[in-house]
């Protein structure tokens, strides 16, 4: 059955890591990234995950009180009996729980994903084969352009003024409009080219408003 993404707010969480391996980093990494606040507990932790900023190691086995205060726990050790016995005290406590070598042991997986600013696009596989879900992410790379991310945080800093101005049918056109500019021609349009475009699309919308009321 395949998994229904769904975007988590992570920054400022309690994450916990059991692990301090590979795959442990590559998980750390992914949840650094995205603001989570990690805490690593492992009798070996790997120098990598050592020297990363703003990461609490501590150099033991995993404990059930290390659950205290977590918003979600990955189990990346290399036992498998730990890694479940890990999965159902979280499961027990409502807590998301990852387990990186059973999804029969995972309350949701990690997604290959690309993320420029704060546009994500996350790929999955349904836990058939990570391979293809990395295969996803590379092939669209040459979409999700470091150019779109800076479109998409540009389109969310008129949000608000476009919603007072412009009429909710007109909206998506104009953003739209943006998009094709931005993506189409170099450079990426000015704050004076996009105000132009507000106030021309913000003109038809009042127009349209008249229009109706006339008839
Ligand atoms: C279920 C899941 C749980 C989870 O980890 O969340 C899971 C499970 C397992 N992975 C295994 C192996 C590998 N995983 C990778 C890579 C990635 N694995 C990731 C996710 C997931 N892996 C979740 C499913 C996602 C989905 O399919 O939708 C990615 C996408 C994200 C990330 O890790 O952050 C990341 C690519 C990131 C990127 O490139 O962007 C590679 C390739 C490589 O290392 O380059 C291999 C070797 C090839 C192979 O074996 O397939 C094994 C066998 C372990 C063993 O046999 O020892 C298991 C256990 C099992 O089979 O169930
Ligand atoms: N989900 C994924 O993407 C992938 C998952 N895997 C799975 O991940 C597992 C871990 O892989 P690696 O990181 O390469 O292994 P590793 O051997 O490098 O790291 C395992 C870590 O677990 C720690 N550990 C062992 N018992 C522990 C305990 N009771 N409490 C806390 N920490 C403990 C060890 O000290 C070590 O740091 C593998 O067994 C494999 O099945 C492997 C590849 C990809």
């Amino acid at each position: 059955m395949a998994y229904f993404p769904l975007f988590l707010q992570l920054e400022k969480q309690q994450c916990l890591v059991a692990g301090g391996g590979r795959v442990a980093l590559r998980k750390i990494r992914a949840l650094r990234e995205f603001g989570g606040e990690v805490e690593v507990v492992s009798p070996e932790i790997i120098q990598p995950i050592l020297q990363m900023p703003d990461v609490i190691c501590r150099c033991r086995a995993f404990q059930i009180s290390d659950l205290e205060g977590k918003t979600l726990v990955i189990a990346a050790t290399d036992e498998k009996e730990e890694n479940h016995r890990i999965s159902m005290a979280c499961r027990e406590k409502g807590i998301l729980v990852n387990a990186v070598d059973q999804t029969e042991d995972c309350s949701f997986i990690f997604p290959a994903y690309i993320k420029q600013g704060d546009a994500v696009a996350a790929f999955s596989s349904g836990g058939n084969s990570p391979v293809a879900a990395q295969y996803m992410k590379r092939q669209m790379e040459p979409v999700l352009t470091k150019h779109l991310g800076e479109l998409t945080k540009c389109l969310g800093d008129i949000r608000a003024a476009v919603k007072e101005q412009i009429d909710v049918r007109d909206r998506k056109h104009l953003y739209e409009e943006i998009l094709r500019i931005g993506l189409e021609e170099e450079p990426m349009p000015g704050e004076e080219e996009i105000q132009q475009l507000i106030e021309t699309y913000s003109r038809k919308s009042r127009k349209e408003i008249w229009t109706e009321q006339e008839d």
